[in-house]
């Protein structure tokens, strides 16, 4: 089984260059869908965040996500215990969804802030001007002063390209992300195709 981490900053294009590898024929996990579903399913983590942060983090009796991103973006302490809660039950989860048959392809948001990185046989960085991202997470509902907190819990872009072993740049539009995708998609087929996955 071969594995691929792709990381990047938030709102780099992970998710989007994600589903171009899934046209390409890629197995594909995304992390952010992981955490997602653990939020709706996982009881036991559920009961830890409402003993931690109290109903506050309820809108019409639901966890709200939105309102524990404002307790946690900007609070060190807050992250930490957030993230020591959910990396794991993260890891977990992908692994029991990867394809053996497969070049397996997961978005990691974090991938080098958890150390994660050598866990896969590659890995690819999504990189894309501060301003860019910024501009393209506004029409997400994302305003300024949100993505900059999240930004700012994150490993600095450059660092995470020099860490990896593959760059998508994506500074253009949607068209020359698939043609990037698909080039290192070829790759990946070439690097692999003997060996048993
Ligand atoms: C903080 C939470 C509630 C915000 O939920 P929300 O629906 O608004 O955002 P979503 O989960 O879709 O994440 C969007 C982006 O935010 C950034 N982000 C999310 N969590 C973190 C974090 N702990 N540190 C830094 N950036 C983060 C990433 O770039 C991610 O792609 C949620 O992201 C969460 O519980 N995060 C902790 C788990 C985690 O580390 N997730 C990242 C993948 S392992
Ligand atoms: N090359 C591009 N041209 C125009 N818009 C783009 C391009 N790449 C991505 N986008 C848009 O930018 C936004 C962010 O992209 P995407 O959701 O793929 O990023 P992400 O890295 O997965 O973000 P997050 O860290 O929040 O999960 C999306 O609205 C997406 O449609």
């Amino acid at each position: 089984m071969i594995k691929i981490g792709l990381t990047g900053g938030i709102g780099s294009g992970k998710s989007t260059a994600l589903n171009f590898f899934h046209e390409l024929g890629f197995s594909v996990q995304d992390c952010d869908d992981v955490v997602s579903e653990i939020y709706q399913s996982c009881e036991e983590f559920k009961k830890n965040l409402l003993g931690r942060f109290g109903q506050s983090i309820v809108t019409e009796g639901k966890i709200d996500k939105k309102k524990i991103a404002k307790l946690v973006f900007g609070n060190e302490v807050e992250l930490k215990w957030l993230n020591k809660e959910l990396h794991q039950k993260v890891r977990d989860e992908v692994k029991n969804n990867y394809q053996e048959e497969k070049i397996n392809i997961v978005a990691v948001p974090l991938l080098h802030e958890a150390g994660w990185d050598t866990s896969f046989d590659a890995t690819v960085c999504v990189w894309c001007p501060n301003d860019i991202r910024i501009n393209r997470l506004k029409d997400r509902g994302f305003t300024p002063e949100e993505s900059q907190a999240r930004i700012a819990a994150q490993m600095s872009q450059d660092e995470k390209l020099e860490r990896s072993g593959f760059a998508i740049i994506n500074d253009f539009d949607i068209e020359n992300l698939r043609a990037q995708c698909k080039e290192l998609s070829q790759k990946f087929k070439n690097t692999y195709k003997n060996k048993d996955i």
